[in-house]
């Protein structure tokens, strides 16, 4: 798909929490997001941000899992049409809909919730026949080999663990061949082998797919074509990673977040 763009005009999502007893909850409202704008364009684009900042929230809403309270979300492409969103209502839409969007995405949440009977070779062939990827038992086979899931290939993913738990879930990800890849802390309990096929598998993606990540890990951001960097449920800053980089001395994104850092205080805790 050529020209893929995400648009976020003024999102704003609360959330609601029950404090005390139940005879005496006392409803309080948490912020998510609010006023987020921003635009992303196909390449990889890293989300930073202290905790609580909103990041988990912002790929929810554009994995559309959830809705947003106020503003839209606009997908494009030039060949593929657009799709705009607001509040579960379509605003505007070129013949496409809005499943037609989500069987474009691929969402990995910080905690999945699937969890199969079927082996690891089953459940990625499925996945490769669903999104109709040429020579899918191929593609089902590679992806296993890339991800050093071989020797679990026969296991049920319902008895996979730890660290080969979240490689079989990036395969998934992965083998679904997605236009738009939304990853939700994908280094958080990988082992080190695991994070270098992430690097890898990222920085081999074709280049007309936008990857979305979230992540707390400053030195796994350094694969970002573009950051954004989130505080308080809001957009401040979004640019090219290479040009924000340039402008603090180690040339680095930690260099670039530390700097960031004493100006509002942001903490970040990396895994
Ligand atoms: N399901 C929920 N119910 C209530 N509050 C929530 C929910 N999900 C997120 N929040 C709150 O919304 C705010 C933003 O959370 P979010 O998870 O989007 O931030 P984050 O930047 O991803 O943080 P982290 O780095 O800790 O994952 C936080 O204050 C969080 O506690």
């Amino acid at each position: 798909m050529a020209d893929l763009w995400i648009e976020w005009s003024h999102i704003t999502k609360k959330y609601n929490s029950h404090k005390g007893s139940n005879s005496l909850k006392e409803k309080k409202s948490i912020l998510g997001l609010l006023d987020f704008s921003a635009t992303v364009r196909a390449g990889v684009t890293v989300i930073l941000g202290p905790e609580g900042a909103g990041k988990s929230t912002l790929l929810r809403l554009t994995a559309a899992t959830m809705l947003p309270d106020d503003g839209r979300i606009t997908y494009g492409s030039r060949e593929g049409g657009r799709f705009i969103w607001s509040r579960g209502s379509v605003v505007a839409s070129d013949s496409t809909s809005l499943s037609d969007w989500r069987d474009k995405i691929a969402y990995l949440p910080t905690v999945p919730a699937l969890r199969y009977d079927e082996t690891v070779e089953e459940t990625l062939l499925y996945y490769a026949q669903l999104r109709r990827v040429a020579s899918p038992r191929k593609h089902a086979a590679e992806c296993i080999a890339r991800w050093g899931l071989a020797g679990w290939r026969k296991t049920p993913v319902s008895k996979l663990i730890g660290p080969v738990l979240k490689r079989y879930f990036l395969a998934e990800c992965f083998v679904k061949s997605p236009n738009i890849l939304l990853l939700d802390e994908p280094t958080r309990g990988l082992d080190p082998i695991g994070k270098q096929i992430l690097w890898q598998e990222i920085t081999r993606q074709p280049k007309d797919q936008i990857v979305l990540i979230s992540t707390n890990n400053l030195a796994f951001a350094e694969c970002a074509d573009d950051l954004i960097l989130l505080e308080n449920g809001s957009c401040r800053r979004l640019g090219r990673r290479k040009y924000l980089t340039a402008s603090v001395k180690e040339g680095t994104v930690e260099g670039w977040y530390k700097a960031m850092q004493t100006f509002s205080g942001l903490k970040i805790q990396e895994n």
